[in-house]
């Protein structure tokens, strides 16, 4: 009785400690915000004696390489005071399960952040997904998807300004499947109150820290009744300590429906939700921007974060320079705010936006016939 008391007590005061604003930063230069002025200030204490601050790089599978090439080269010529620290992540046996390298895991440690490459999964048999063995390890529990419209490139959607926020640990994501009697399987979609409660909290802290006073839960817990609904009531019960922050809820299909027909009413608001839609919803909105090459994510811990861009290896185009390593790129920029770094992120980001309006070196996701190291080298002449 007096442990849950204390247990409780203590839940309360983590609860008003987190609620206190978290920026001073303006948000105008803070972009995709997901870090706090405690976290830049660990990083001012990252700087090297030569000005540099070490990053973990996951060159990645696939298109991996080539993307993370065109970042190197564009952060080079624009004089980012970043020292890349390149890691293998090929997985090892470690007493029956697959794990990274302890190198790569000391890596990130040390370095608090990392950028990463895709990393491809194989179907079926074979190893676990490695980038869920790195979201798990280092407890990276918020996946922070972002996706804008680019100027001046033309899709059926004018406008679009979505953020959706990914459960990063658990869910349909758990992995937890076995073989019940031959022909009959089972896979866990494993919730807890716990894992819930950090995301949600953090989606609500993320909508007040960039101005969208909205979060809206998209679930399924009129099926997952007790998953779901785990993940809907808690959010309930979270939305009560922001009362400036609107909360609503809408079905998974619903949300599917309304964002393609129309997706401005989303504008204004933070979508928190389990893992696998999070996963689905994710590629959905990169479609109605142009697509994969276009679209950013962080997946975002308490000790440390990794950025990546939300599409995969691309192993149809992977070896042949026509990857378009934009999303990648926005990862980065993404990362150097993450770090404080915002005046190098919009130097970056204004030189690729303005590349890309100006239409004359786009990759062949989006029309154009440059290759990945042209488009890169677009961008660098514009630093
Ligand atoms: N976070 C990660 O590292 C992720 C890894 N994967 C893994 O990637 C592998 C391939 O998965 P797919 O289903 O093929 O998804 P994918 O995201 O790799 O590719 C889907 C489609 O988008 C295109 N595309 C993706 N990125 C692009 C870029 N930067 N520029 C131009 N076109 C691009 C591809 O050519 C392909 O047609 C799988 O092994 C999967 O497990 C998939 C998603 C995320
Ligand atoms: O790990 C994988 O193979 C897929 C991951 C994925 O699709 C994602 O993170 O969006
Ligand atoms: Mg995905």
């Amino acid at each position: 009785m007096l442990a849950a008391r204390n247990l409780s007590a203590a839940r309360q005061c983590l609860r008003s400690a987190r609620v206190a604003p978290r920026f001073v930063t303006p948000v105008s230069q803070r972009g995709y915000a997901t870090s706090s002025d405690d976290v830049v200030a660990k990083f001012k204490g990252q700087k090297g004696s030569d000005g540099k601050y070490t990053v973990t790089l996951i060159e990645g599978d696939g298109i991996g390489p080539e993307i993370s090439q065109s970042v190197k080269d564009i952060f080079e010529a624009a004089k980012a005071p970043i020292k890349w620290e390149p890691v293998d992540v090929t997985p090892i046996l470690k007493d029956g399960k697959t794990t990274i390298p302890d190198e790569a895991i000391k890596s990130v440690q040390k370095n608090y952040v990392a950028l990463k490459g895709p990393l491809a999964t194989p179907v079926g048999k074979g190893h676990v997904s490695l980038n869920l063995t790195l979201r798990r390890t280092f407890n990276l529990f918020a996946n922070v998807r972002p996706c804008r419209s680019i100027a001046g490139y033309k899709t059926p959607y004018d406008g679009v300004d979505t953020v959706l926020i990914r459960e990063n640990t658990e869910g349909e994501y758990s992995g937890i499947e076995h073989v019940v009697v031959d022909g009959v399987v089972q896979s866990i979609k494993l919730i807890t109150k716990e894992a819930s409660e950090r995301v949600l909290r953090f989606a609500f802290q993320y909508a007040e820290s960039i101005n969208k006073k909205k979060v809206r839960v998209v679930h399924k817990a009129t099926i997952m009744k007790m998953s779901d609904g785990l993940f809907l009531n808690t959010a309930r019960d979270i939305s009560k300590d922001f009362p400036d922050v609107e909360f609503d809820a809408e079905l998974l299909d619903n949300s599917c429906l309304k964002i393609v027909t129309d997706p401005t009413p989303y504008n204004d608001k933070v979508l928190v939700m389990p893992n696998l839609y999070g996963d689905i919803l994710s590629d959905m909105c990169a479609g109605l921007i142009g697509g994969l090459g276009l679209t950013p994510s962080g997946n975002i811990g308490d000790e440390c974060s990794i950025f990546e861009a939300v599409h995969g290896s691309a192993p149809d185009i992977a070896g042949q320079g026509l990857a378009n390593p934009t999303a990648l790129l926005l990862s980065s920029i993404m990362m150097l705010q993450h770090m404080g770094l915002y005046d190098h992120a919009a130097r970056i980001q204004k030189a690729t936006f303005d590349t890309l309006a100006e239409g004359k070196a786009l990759t062949g996701d989006l029309g154009g016939k440059a290759k990945t190291h042209e488009y890169a080298e677009a961008i660098m002449k514009r630093l």
